[in-house]
């Protein structure tokens, strides 16, 4: 695990962020811990957290032209990451939907930067992938092309077969998914700091039961 990774988790725990107990998913899994990236709640935390995101994609050398965030999480988290990279100097256009389509006004459910070109999604995790494949059925609606997809916490978690939902995604649409931290760096974390080494066993169990 890279020092950057475990800051990572270090941050995501403090900021109770990434929590242990039981929680529903979408997918109607139910998870012995949750990525709440809605925690990331002062401008300090979104400070900390675009930088992270910004290196995460300076790292990866995607080739993007668009920054696109799924509402609702993804909103801040596209429009903090476009400003860290503006900071160091890739000044890239963003764009988020709405979860209802506005009839008056302006309209339609994207906002922001027209969606063109190849679109780079941004997002806090993937689970089963539903919420990414409504990304890029938007995406392509538009006319874009989906590029790749960013994500703090991959679950390596399997998708509708037996891949994980973010190999399905790699292979059904030929994009790359980089993620900040996974699943293992977590559960390594956990086992090795004796105060959380209570969780890592049922989030292991659970990675047993899901997990690729
Ligand atoms: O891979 P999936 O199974 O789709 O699950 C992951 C998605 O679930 C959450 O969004 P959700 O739409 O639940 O909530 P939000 O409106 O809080 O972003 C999360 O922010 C991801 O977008
Ligand atoms: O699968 C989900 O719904 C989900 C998992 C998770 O860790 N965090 C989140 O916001 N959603």
């Amino acid at each position: 695990m890279h020092d950057y990774q475990q800051k990572f988790i270090e941050f995501a725990i403090q900021r109770n962020v990434l929590r242990f107990g039981e929680f529903t998913l979408k997918s109607g899994r139910t998870s012995p811990y949750f990525f709440n990236a809605g925690l990331f709640n002062t401008g300090n935390d979104l400070l900390q957290l675009s930088k992270a995101y910004a290196a995460a994609i300076e790292r990866s050398g995607l080739n993007y032209d668009i920054i696109f965030g799924p509402a609702y999480k993804g909103i801040p988290l596209a429009t903090v990451t476009a400003m860290a990279l503006a900071e160091s100097g890739s000044n890239k256009p963003f764009a988020f939907n709405r979860k209802e389509k506005k009839d008056h006004g302006e309209g339609g459910n994207i906002v922001g930067a027209p969606l063109q070109g190849k679109v780079l999604i941004v997002d806090d995790v993937i689970t089963a992938g539903t919420a990414i494949r409504e990304s890029i059925d938007l995406i392509r609606e538009a006319g874009a092309e989906p590029a790749g997809v960013l994500i703090a916490l991959d679950r390596q978690e399997r998708g509708n077969g037996e891949l994980s939902a973010i190999q399905e995604v790699e292979q059904e649409f030929g994009i790359p998914v980089v993620s900040i931290i996974r699943l293992q760096q977590v559960l390594d974390y956990l086992k090795s700091h004796p105060e959380f080494s209570g969780h890592a066993d049922q989030v292991a169990d659970y990675r047993d039961r899901y997990g690729v």
